[in-house]
């Protein structure tokens, strides 16, 4: 009875953790009353492009104002009971005491700050006695154990263990492994390195925590995208489909890093490079513009996370004319990623993009439609996981030129 009197809104405020306090003896209880609406609906990055695609599994809905009738415009609602909380759960078995104890310390990976039309204008969101404040964590805590419920801390022998795995990656970096996909489309895999992917997790670990950090984009009429995101140097706000100066919570988005600066720069010096190797008389710049970022879009997809086809063209009429290159980083686990003239799924190329791969699209390819329709379970690498404790699921980040 006292369930059925709270309402799903109010149940979708509470974390897993409340809510298993609330309800269950024991935390291994898993919550699945707050789940809402279809799930799997294909999402958009532009409400032009967006498309309902069939939901993959019909689900009762919980919450009448996102039941069948439904968005028209893409956008995934999360089920927050579906089974990524299985592998979730296997990561965090809570036999062992001691990790029940970190465990309840730490944030949990809930659906994080869900998106509210209704703007955040103070800074109460990262107050942390504030009750709303929930920051999403990618990353598991120091202490974690595996799946078969043993105690693993990152040791010397677990160092040993991923070195080769290292060593495989550095040397693909070494003689770059790259993919002409199209007329200014290269992928250049296994591009960033051991070190660089660690750090790259450990900083959007942190900036993901704080002021402007992960949060669940939402359209204007409620459906939100399968996906966490945050953005660096200009904010993209989902309902206008344009850039902002402040965040969704009323803070300025956080700088983008000199150091993913960096990357960008050297992924496209190197993409120049290869093209010029292709034909040496090739004006590559012309094929492949240069870009210095002021933006990007940082997504965390869980494992059934995705997002829909669609054209990034909401940066300004210069940069998309002179078509100065999206470039794309690829950490954790693996995804496929559709891309093609049309936004049709059916005729659009497919290819994997794995931890460490580069994609660039620019030049003649700058308005591709392009997007993510499944993650890859368990494909991140053992030293990835091991080493950063990315959660379970794709990060990728986007630098655009506004
Ligand atoms: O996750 C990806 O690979 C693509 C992301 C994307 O298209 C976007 O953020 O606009
Ligand atoms: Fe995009």
């Amino acid at each position: 009875m006292t369930l059925c009197r709270i309402s799903a809104s109010a149940i979708l405020s509470l974390n897993r953790m409340t809510l298993c306090r609330l309800f269950a003896p024991s935390y291994r209880v898993r919550v699945s009353c707050y789940s809402v609406g279809n799930r799997a609906m294909s999402c958009s990055r532009s409400s032009e492009l967006m498309s309902v695609s069939p939901p993959l599994q019909p689900q009762k809905s919980a919450d009448s104002a996102s039941s069948s009738s439904g968005p028209k415009i893409g956008g995934c609602l999360e089920n927050e009971s579906s089974d990524d909380w299985n592998s979730h759960e296997k990561w965090f078995s809570l036999r062992n005491p001691q990790i029940q104890d970190d465990y309840r310390a730490y944030p949990m990976p809930t659906p994080g700050r869900i998106f509210s039309p209704k703007r955040v204008v103070n800074n109460d969101l990262h107050n942390e006695t504030s009750p709303s404040f929930r920051p999403f964590n990618i990353c598991y805590p120091e202490m974690r154990i595996s799946g078969r419920g043993t105690p693993v801390k990152l040791n010397a022998s677990l160092f040993t263990q991923n070195k080769q795995k290292r060593m495989e990656n550095e040397c693909l970096k070494n003689g770059i492994e790259w993919h002409k996909l199209g007329p200014g489309m290269i992928l250049l895999k296994s591009f960033l390195g051991h070190d660089n992917q660690i750090e790259i997790v450990r900083i959007c670990q942190k900036l993901g925590a704080g002021p402007g950090g992960f949060y669940q984009p939402g359209y204007s009429d409620g459906a939100k995208l399968r996906l966490k995101m945050m953005c660096l140097g200009k904010n993209w706000n989902p309902q206008t489909s344009a850039y902002e100066d402040t965040c969704f919570d009323g803070s300025k988005p956080p700088d983008i890093p000199n150091k993913f600066k960096d990357l960008v720069l050297r992924a496209i010096t190197s993409s120049h490079e290869l093209l010029k190797q292709e034909n040496r008389f090739a004006d590559v710049k012309k094929i492949l513009p240069s870009m210095t970022p002021d933006l990007c879009i940082v997504n965390f997809y869980r494992n059934t996370g995705c997002l829909g086809l669609h054209q990034d063209k909401d940066e300004s009429k210069e940069s998309i004319g002179r078509g100065l290159p999206v470039v794309s980083f690829s950490i954790g686990d693996s995804g496929d990623f559709l891309y093609g003239k049309k936004r049709d799924e059916k005729k659009a190329s497919r290819i994997k993009l794995e931890s460490g791969d580069v994609l660039i699209f620019g030049g003649k390819s700058r308005d591709v439609f392009h997007g993510v329709p499944c993650i890859h379970r368990d494909t991140m690498p053992n030293w990835l996981r091991d080493e950063s404790r990315l959660f379970p699921g794709r990060l990728n980040l986007t630098f655009r030129k506004y």
